[in-house]
This record gives structure tokens, C-alpha cells and sequence, in this order.
């Protein structure tokens, strides 16, 4: 039986077709280890490391009693990095808590304190990193815009500022006790003058922010990264208040909190196609045959409870692919079974597969049950292209006689008859999905040209 199936679906391509045969090999997406549990949703709060604080030093040696200030600067502390990788295949689970590590405190010596590490979150590509409890994005009042404007200038202030300040100049020994005790006073002005300096420049940033609202990025392409949360900048060490009047400042000033941000991660597979079926049609058997996926198989309802997602390979490097999320019943919108928690996974698919049980009483209505509970979902979700593949074809008593009212109830839908379990035109299925796939992705490709 199983032979004349195989010899079947050959001749099948050769007559039919000359597409070439699917290479059935590889699965991106594999749960690692068993019993691992399938997260696709996460909340969390991440927090960019702390800067290091500036140090307050002085130069000593050998009949250099009074050395120049040569405190370092603290080190900025780490970003948080979210990055879209191809060998993720499901959200890990993180602490509530994330945050990049801090940036080391500034040394005597001239030794700045170095960079804190960064925090990188590796998450499957098609994850939505979304920003939570953070004010929505608003046109800014015109005092706002005018203290904008007026400071736009400031980011190359600070700059210039921090070239200005950085040297170490030999201390003047013949500054007067009277001299000293003057400058003393100008100093404490100077470095209020530096922090009132600093404060602004930290409004300014944060009214930036304002104008962009709050953070929303889709990672879609693999090594797509965002930075989170940008780490705190280090403090300043000493010789930067260095001033003609006051040679020998005590004064550092310590690093900045790293930035926060409650953030949700919510992984919404991109796959060419989506397999949505009720329990039992035979979705995982598909995928396994199509797609060298394994996810498990039985004849019990509920056997995959989480979606997997398998790359069809074709011989001429061509690649689809194939996302088979649980099996959906009557009432998921109400969250009965699993819910509809999965359909997410579907939503980006370019193409809507229906596998529906063909030996089944009627599946005319499982059909208007899937789909009843897609609009439930997203409504006009069905109205993306989509096919009906009708399985379970071997079994023929009922199969044919199904197969015939089907078409007639939906004439507006290619039909394809196959059985995955014995490998039943099989070729014929994943040629056909190979040339809807492809329109779709010329079809995308024009629109996007004519929008650039
Ligand atoms: N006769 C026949 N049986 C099939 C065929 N395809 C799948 N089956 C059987 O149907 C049962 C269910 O198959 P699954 O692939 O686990 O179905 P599923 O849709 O993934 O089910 P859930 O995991 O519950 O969503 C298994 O016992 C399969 O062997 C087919 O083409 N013909």
C-alpha cells in the first residue's frame, strides 16, 4: 500500500506538473527539550544599567605634593538590546526584572571606569516589542517647542564642553591662600552652573521622547535589533571642574539611573502559510509530511498544544514556510478548548490553508466553523486568500461523495483532496501552494515598489 502511494504521488508530478520535487529536510522551529513550555507572550520591565560615578583624585608623586585633579570618569552603563535571531523559536522566559549590568566607577590615574554590558534579548523573528505604561506620543505645546528649539544646540555643547575639560594641567603653586579661598566659592558656582547644565540636557532628552510616543518595533528581518533602554551615562570626575579659579576641585558627580521601560513581547510567527483546522484533521500529519516538522500526531483531539512551524524546501533552494497552530473548535473566541490564543500565529499569514477532515459527516460545517471563529478573532481575516485542504482523501466511501458538496457549497475556493497520511497528492499540494505563495510575494513586492 504504502509502494503504490509513494509510485502514486510521483508519477503524479511527472504528469502534472514540472515543478520541481520538495526536498523534505529541516525545521527551523523546534521546541528544545520536552515538556518545554511554549511562550509566546512575556511582560517585563527592563532597565539600562547605571552609569559609574566620576572619581575625585589628585596626581601625586615625589615632590609633587599637590598634583592636578586625575579622578576618572564613571563608565555608561549597559543597553538593553532586543534582537531577532532565526535560532529562536519561542519567547524564553525572563524575570520580571531585566536590566543591562552597571558601568564601572571612574579610577584615580585618569582611569575612566569601563562600559557597562549590555543586555541582549534574543527573541524569534516576528516578535512585537511594545512599550506599556508609557504616555502616548502628543504634538508638543508651544512653550515646549520654543524651549526645544532653543536648545537644540546643546547636544554639541556638551560635547564641545567635555573636550574643554578633559586635560590635566600642572598645578600653579603660586596661587595665594586669599587666591584659593576665592576661587573655592566660584567653584561651587561653576559646578552648579555643570549640573543646571546637565539637568536641562536630560529635559530636553525626555521631551524628545514625548514627541515619539511610546516604543513599538517589529522585529521581522533576522539580526534586526532595538535598543530598549538605553544604559545611564557615567558621572564626571574631577579634572572636569577644573577652572583658572580653582585648581584642585573635590568635586565628582555620580552616574545617571539607566533608562526604564515596561515593555510587552508578544511573538506573532511570520509564516507564508497558516494551517487552521479543527482538532484532529489532520493538521500535524501534514506538516510532518510537507515539511520534515515532527510535531506529534494522534488520534486524539488537542495533540499539538502549541504552534509549530516547518520550512518546505524545494530542490531549487526555493523555501516556504508552514505555520500548524492547534486545532480550533466551536466557541474559542469564548476561550472553550484553547482559545484563541494561537491565532495569532496565523494572522500574518500570507495564505489560509483550511485542512478539513473530508471523511467527516459534514466538512461543509467544520469549514463555517473555522471560519466563523476567524472573523470572531479578527474580523475580515477571512477575507485573505486562502484554500481547503480536504484530507483524509483515502478514505473514499465518504470521502467522494464529500468532496462533491463541498465544492458546490464553496465554489469561490480551491479544493485540494489529499491524504497526508499515505502521502496522497502531496507533490500536487505543495506545487499549488508554491505558485500562490509566489503570486502573493510578486504581488507584495509591486506594492511595496510602487509605495517607495
Ligand atoms: N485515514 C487517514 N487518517 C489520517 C490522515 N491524516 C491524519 N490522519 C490521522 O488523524 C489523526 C489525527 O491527526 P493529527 O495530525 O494529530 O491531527 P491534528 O489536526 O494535528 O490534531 P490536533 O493536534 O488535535 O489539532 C491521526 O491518527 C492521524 O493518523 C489521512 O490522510 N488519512
Amino acid at each position: 500500500m504504502h509502494a503504490w502511494t509513494r509510485s502514486f504521488s510521483a508519477t503524479r508530478i511527472l504528469a502534472v506538473d514540472n515543478d520541481p520535487l520538495p526536498k523534505r529536510r529541516s525545521i527551523d522551529y523546534k521546541l528544545r527539550g520536552k515538556g518545554q513550555q511554549f511562550i509566546d507572550f512575556l511582560r517585563v520591565e527592563a532597565r539600562g544599567g547605571a552609569g559609574g560615578d566620576g572619581c575625585v583624585s589628585f596626581h601625586r608623586e615625589k615632590f609633587v605634593a599637590k598634583g592636578p585633579p586625575n579622578g576618572g570618569n564613571g563608565g555608561r552603563g549597559g543597553h538593553v538590546v532586543v534582537r531577532a535571531s532565526s535560532d529562536e523559536s519561542m519567547l524564553r522566559r525572563l524575570g520580571r526584572v531585566c536590566s543591562a549590568k552597571r558601568g564601572e566607577h571612574g579610577q584615580g590615574g585618569g582611569r575612566h571606569g569601563t562600559t557597562g554590558k549590555d543586555l541582549v534579548i534574543e527573541v524569534p523573528i516576528g516578535t512585537i516589542v511594545r512599550e506599556v505604561e508609557a504616555p502616548a506620543a502628543r504634538p508638543l505645546t508651544e512653550d515646549e517647542q520654543d524651549d526645544l528649539d532653543s536648545l537644540t544646540d546643546l547636544e554639541q555643547q556638551r560635547i564641545d564642553r567635555d573636550k574643554r575639560w578633559v586635560y590635566y594641567p600642572r598645578m600653579d603653586t603660586t596661587i595665594t591662600e586669599e587666591q584659593e579661598a576665592a576661587g573655592r566659592k566660584s567653584f561651587f558656582k561653576e559646578a552648579e552652573r555643570f549640573m543646571d547644565e546637565e539637568d536641562k540636557y536630560y529635559r530636553w532628552q525626555v521631551k524628545k521622547e514625548l514627541r515619539k510616543g511610546p516604543l513599538y518595533v517589529d522585529l521581522t528581518e533576522d539580526g534586526q535589533e532595538v535598543v530598549v533602554c538605553q544604559g545611564g551615562p557615567g558621572g564626571y570626575g574631577n579634572p572636569h571642574f577644573l577652572t583658572n579659579d580653582n585648581r584642585s576641585p573635590k568635586w565628582a558627580t555620580r552616574g545617571r539611573e539607566g533608562q526604564v521601560r515596561h515593555l510587552e513581547l508578544e511573538l506573532k510567527t511570520i509564516a507564508d502559510i497558516g494551517l487552521v483546522g479543527l482538532p484532529n484533521a489532520g493538521k500535524s500529519t501534514l506538516l510532518g509530511v510537507i515539511s520534515n516538522a515532527h510535531p506529534k500526531q494522534a488520534a486524539y483531539a488537542f495533540t499539538t498544544l502549541h504552534p509549530y512551524v516547518g520550512t518546505v524546501d524545494y530542490i531549487d533552494k526555493y523555501q516556504l514556510t508552514v505555520a500548524d497552530i492547534p486545532g480550533l473548535i466551536q466557541g474559542a473566541h469564548r476561550n472553550v478548548g484553547l482559545g484563541h490564543a494561537f491565532l495569532r500565529h496565523v494572522e500574518r499569514a500570507k495564505l489560509l490553508a483550511y485542512v478539513v477532515d473530508l471523511s467527516g459527516q459534514a466538512p461543509w460545517d467544520d469549514l463555517q466553523v473555522l471560519r466563523n471563529e476567524l472573523e470572531a478573532y479578527r474580523p475580515g481575516l477571512t477575507r485573505r486568500q486562502s484554500l481547503i485542504i480536504a484530507n483524509k482523501a483515502d478514505l473514499i466511501a465518504t470521502a467522494k461523495p464529500n468532496l462533491a458538496t463541498l465544492q458546490a457549497k464553496y465554489p469561490d475556493l480551491p479544493i485540494i483532496p489529499v491524504s497526508a497520511r499515505y502521502d496522497k497528492n502531496i507533490v500536487k499540494l505543495t506545487s499549488s501552494l508554491r505558485k500562490i505563495v509566489d503570486t502573493i510575494r510578486q504581488q507584495d513586492q509591486a506594492n511595496r515598489n510602487s509605495h517607495s
